[in-house]
């Protein structure tokens, strides 16, 4: 039964919790515990100094929340200024917008407030990982299907900010390292005419459309429900002009190559060194 001296034990007990959190101090990069696989170590590292370096608490409200393994950390690294005290009154009145059904998630576990880009269509900040990064910052992303809902997001942003392992840095050009192809998504009724179209038109080497594989059997869906297709054309010479061609194809929604919107680049390695890229000019 609940009596007036449980209430006051409840009390008690959510005054200690109170003080308890607002004790949180945001963990030291420097004092961080090593993570058991070294792949790990190189994303957290990474995502934690893009956050540290470039988050502005007091000035930033709308915070892009990208997809993927590394930009986890970044959602982590924003939940720990929230906890801090001296942080929270600022980054609880954050909105972060998502790109997609896992950053949602990621901004919901990590206790930020969640907001629709319809509602934000100006975004501060925001963070996003990437599948090849070549040294002009142009990118190749979709590797998780999520490409769409990112370009939105990272085109409604002067600050976009990226985060990877090394492994993801290209010495030369877009589609040495990611050979896999670009990710283009395609409306799903369209996908063949734009298979067929890649292949004859933009002479691709190779164009799959991506299957689920043990998780679904068919195609792949995207959060806008459309397909992916991967397009394979080897080195690429010029990511801005094969991005408008294979753009102008019908039935394309969006590719997966990101030119000319990134503003700086965070690779992190296993031992917690983290290497930066910047953009001449934004
Ligand atoms: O579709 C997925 C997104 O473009 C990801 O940002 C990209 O694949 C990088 O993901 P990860 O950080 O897991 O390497």
């Amino acid at each position: 039964m609940f009596t007036p001296s449980t209430s006051k034990g409840l009390v008690r007990k959510i005054g200690a919790i109170k003080r308890f959190m607002a004790s949180i101090k945001l963990p030291k990069i420097s004092e961080l515990p090593v993570l058991g696989h070294p792949l790990e170590n190189a994303k957290r590292a990474a995502a934690y100094r893009a956050v540290d370096e470039n988050l502005d608490v007091y000035k930033h409200r709308v915070i892009g929340i990208g997809s993927g393994s590394t930009v986890v950390y970044v959602a982590q690294r924003i939940g720990q200024y929230l906890k801090d005290d001296e942080y929270r009154d600022y980054v609880s009145k954050f909105t972060c917008v998502a790109t997609g059904y896992q950053s949602k998630q990621l901004i919901i576990e990590n206790g930020l407030s969640y907001g629709i880009i319809e509602q934000y269509p100006y975004v501060d900040i925001a963070f996003d990982g990437a599948d090849e990064i070549d040294p002009n910052l142009n990118l190749i992303k979709g590797g998780g299907a999520c490409l769409f809902q990112e370009k939105l997001v990272s085109t409604s942003t002067k600050l976009f900010i990226v985060v990877a392992d090394t492994s993801k840095k290209s010495y030369t050009k877009l589609g040495s390292r990611w050979t896999q192809g670009v990710p283009v998504e395609v409306v799903p009724v369209a996908f063949a005419r734009v298979q067929h179209d890649l292949l004859k038109l933009l002479n691709a080497r190779t164009v799959t459309l991506r299957q689920g594989g043990k998780s679904k059997m068919g195609p792949v869906v995207t959060d806008n429900m459309n397909f992916i297709l991967d397009a394979c054309f080897g080195d690429i010479d010029d990511p801005g002009t094969l991005h408008q061609k294979i753009k102008s194809l019908v039935g394309v929604v969006e590719t997966g190559l990101f030119v000319d919107n990134a503003y700086k680049c965070y690779l992190g390695d296993s031992d917690g060194e983290v290497h930066t890229i910047v953009k001449e000019s934004v």
